[in-house]
């Protein structure tokens, strides 16, 4: 089968399909720049999009790989997780070759951005298919001619059959903000994290890779450039809460994010920042 990208629609949105070896594949929305949809060669998805996901642009695609720019969830005055989540982006890159399929989308600062956050700014996120992985690197060019900070996230939702089967590797030692209990900073203390109830965790400086195991499924997951590691379920009541999650919708989904959550990052003026995550089905 022949590697490519296709342009397509996707719940009636613009967006590309990445054509992978063995019949791997991706879907990436123009809005938001968002991965919605990854599928390794054995058939299965790998990404978890929510059925009541809403596509026209007034909120956040709910699942995927929400791009988070240049605020962290609620960590200042901007609005939830930034400005770019709900933004059309715009094709700068496509290629593919043998063995993987790759393309770019970019956006920058305009007069909206500008009212918000007063920054020059242009954003790329690339995304990259091989047969059983996936890259998505996001680059942060500062335009302007001062140095700013930001905060973000690659805000990656794993699809799991059930998270109650759900362990992940990789954090113990590391100190995280529990989000979920008062923002009470505690070191990790396991070698294995089970989701049991609602997790909303920063893990702080992260620099091994982590191994997700649940029932069938073992994905390797590491990142470079963003310093931390959030771990978020919302469980059954938050989730309830959601009007763009179904009922059982936690039960499906472990958000495991490469972040800057916690640690300003200072580009200075005519400076790139770069963050990366992978995923590979190991
Ligand atoms: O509902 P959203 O704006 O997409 O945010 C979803 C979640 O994102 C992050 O994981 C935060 O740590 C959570 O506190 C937040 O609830």
């Amino acid at each position: 089968m022949k590697t490519g990208i296709e342009d397509i629609e996707f719940h009636g949105i613009p967006a590309l399909r990445l054509l992978g070896p063995q019949g791997s594949s991706a879907v990436i929305s123009k809005l938001g720049a968002q991965v919605l949809s990854w599928i390794t060669p054995d058939g299965r998805e790998r990404l978890y999009l929510s059925d009541k996901a809403v596509f026209d642009g007034s909120v956040a695609i709910r699942g995927g790989v929400p791009v988070c720019f240049p605020q962290f969830s609620d960590r200042g005055d901007l609005p939830k997780h930034g400005l770019v989540r709900t933004r059309v982006w715009s094709e700068s890159a496509r290629r593919s070759g043998d063995d993987y399929a790759l393309v770019t989308l970019e956006t920058g600062d305009d007069d909206t951005t500008r009212a918000l956050w007063p920054h020059a700014f242009r954003l790329e996120l690339t995304a990259m298919i091989e047969a059983d992985r996936l890259d998505l690197e996001l680059c942060v060019v500062n335009t302007g001619t001062a140095a700013f900070e930001f905060t973000g996230a690659l805000h990656t939702y794993v699809r799991v059959v059930q998270v109650e089967d759900a362990a992940l590797e990789g954090l113990y030692g590391h100190d995280y903000r529990d989000a979920a209990n008062g923002n009470r900073v505690v070191n990790e203390s396991g070698t294995e994290l089970a989701v049991d109830s609602e997790t909303d965790r920063v893990y702080r400086r992260v620099r091994r890779p982590q191994l997700l195991r649940a029932g069938n499924l073992s994905l390797g997951i590491q990142q470079q450039g963003f310093p931390d590691v959030v771990v978020w379920n919302p469980w059954v009541e938050k989730c309830a809460a959601l009007a763009d999650m179904p009922a059982d919708g936690w039960r499906h989904m472990l958000c495991i994010e490469a972040a800057a959550a916690d640690d300003r990052q200072e580009v200075a003026a005519g400076d790139e920042w770069y963050g990366r995550q992978t995923l590979v089905v190991v």
